[in-house]
């Protein structure tokens, strides 16, 4: 479903190249859960945002579902980020003068047909806050909310930055699970950057990043599920 083929990244600093993704290789199929790992400065937030149509890449080739990302142009690459890809960052980003229930028909604005609000914030547990605003709420709802949206769109793809940066383990423990039952559910493809090796485990596969470039790729024949992960 993705294919990265030689993809490099490269900023330039002055006369200085910073090689953000160093000529890097994958493919991710359909269905998966797949974690990024790596140090600080790794390039992770680079890939999720080049994979996520929000930066561009300086070389190589990204197809996915066969559509290459750098032949898009601004329109077609922003119908991509409207219809299939779902963003859930480490610090929510949701609107705070909006209420739970907003935040997420908000996405209509994007795209007409979203799945009913309601009943994807029934699903990861909101009923019951519909109406409030997020400093309402705690991090681990906040963050609810924020998975609520990203899938409202009905996306293939979730790409998720930290989603358990901002939490303490248990919290992050149930963010995750809740990300990863969706995806089984809703046949969802998640692509989870993280610190966090811990839940490589739990991961089909897990792409190991250092200074820019693939140090490892591990595919899980059997991935435990997130319950099972020691923290
Ligand atoms: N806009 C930019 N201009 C110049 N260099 C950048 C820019 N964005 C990222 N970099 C550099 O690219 C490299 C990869 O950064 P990236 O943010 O992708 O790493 P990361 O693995 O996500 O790190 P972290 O875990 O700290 O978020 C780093 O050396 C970073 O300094």
């Amino acid at each position: 479903m993705i294919l990265a083929k030689n993809v490099s990244k490269i900023y330039e600093n002055g006369a200085k190249k910073i090689y953000a993704l160093n000529h890097i290789n994958f493919e991710i199929n359909k269905g998966e859960f797949v974690v990024i790992l790596g140090q600080s400065g790794a390039g992770k937030s680079t890939l999720l945002n080049i994979l996520g149509g929000i930066d561009t890449l300086s070389s190589g080739e990204i197809t996915v579902n066969d559509t290459n990302l750098s032949a898009m142009n601004e329109r077609i690459l922003a119908d991509y980020r409207a219809n299939e890809i779902g963003f859930i960052f480490q610090f929510y980003n949701l609107i705070p003068t909006l209420t739970v229930y907003e935040n997420v028909a908000l996405m209509k604005d994007i795209k007409e047909d979203i799945l009913e609000p309601t009943a994807i914030l029934e699903r990861v547990g909101l009923k019951q806050h519909l109406k409030k605003f997020p400093n309402q709420l705690s991090g681990g709802e906040q963050q609810r909310v924020s998975i609520a949206r990203a899938v409202s769109k009905n996306p293939e793809i979730l790409l998720c930055d930290e989603p358990t940066g901002a939490l303490d383990s248990e919290t992050g423990c149930m963010v995750l699970e809740l990300i990863q039952d969706i995806c089984r559910e809703y046949q969802k493809t998640a692509i989870i950057v993280t610190h966090n090796a811990n839940i490589a485990k739990a991961a089909d596969k897990v792409i190991r990043l250092r200074n820019g470039k693939i140090t490892e790729i591990i595919e899980n024949e059997n991935p435990i599920s997130i319950k099972e992960v020691e923290w």
